[in-house]
């Protein structure tokens, strides 16, 4: 464990079992469909290029910078698209990949812009769901694991930057935040 680390929540095996099992799932519920898989850029990108090779079944995936937190622990309330994606979600079956839903406003940003620009359908996968960090009404279609009401690292999640390479997902110990 990493020492900055006060605990660490999920385990890296942890995560791998759980990225199988959607793998499977997700498989299967869209092998008809050629989703276009949406990876929500910077923390996605750990569990999108784990949970795309679960998949075997046709997939066009893209990716989508968007950004709320900039450098503070509480979400600053405006979504920025930081860059969009290359491809049309038109007539498609989106599934968006996220790390982690906490307020929720990113995410209900990003369904509401894919409906207004005419998928077919929009799904949200999440590994994490931070059910009382909500401060809109949204929950996820499928998440890995719930977490408690705590500000996670680790995984593709950051705190200034640093932390989304560890491979499990922890709490930092306090000092880090003060110091
Ligand atoms: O439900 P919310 O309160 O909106 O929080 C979740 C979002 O916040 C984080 O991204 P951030 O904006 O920090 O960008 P990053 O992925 O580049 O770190 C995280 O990766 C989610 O995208
Ligand atoms: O708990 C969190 N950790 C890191 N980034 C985040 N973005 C939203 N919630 C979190
Ligand atoms: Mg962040």
């Amino acid at each position: 464990m990493h020492d900055d680390m006060e605990k660490v929540l999920i385990t890296e095996e942890e995560i791998q079992e759980k990225v199988d099992e959607l793998g499977k799932q997700l498989s299967e519920e869209y092998k008809e469909n050629f989703p276009l898989v949406v990876g929500v850029l910077k923390g996605s990108l750990p569990f999108m290029a784990d949970l795309i090779k679960r998949l075997d079944i046709h997939i066009e995936y893209d990716l989508m910078d968007v950004s709320s937190y900039g450098e503070q622990m509480v979400s600053s309330g405006e979504v920025k698209i930081v860059k969009d994606l290359n491809t049309s979600v038109k007539d498609r079956d989106v599934v968006i990949v996220e790390d982690i839903i906490d307020s929720g406003l990113t995410l209900s940003y990003l369904v509401k812009l894919f409906h207004h620009r005419q998928a077919k359908s929009v799904k949200i996968v999440t590994l994490l769901d931070k059910p009382e960090g909500r401060n809109v009404d949204l929950s996820p279609d499928v998440a890995g694991f719930t977490v408690p009401d705590e500000f996670v690292v680790g995984y593709g999640l950051d705190y200034i930057e640093r932390y989304r390479n560890l491979p499990y997902i922890g709490v930092l110990k306090p000092e880090i935040y003060e110091g």
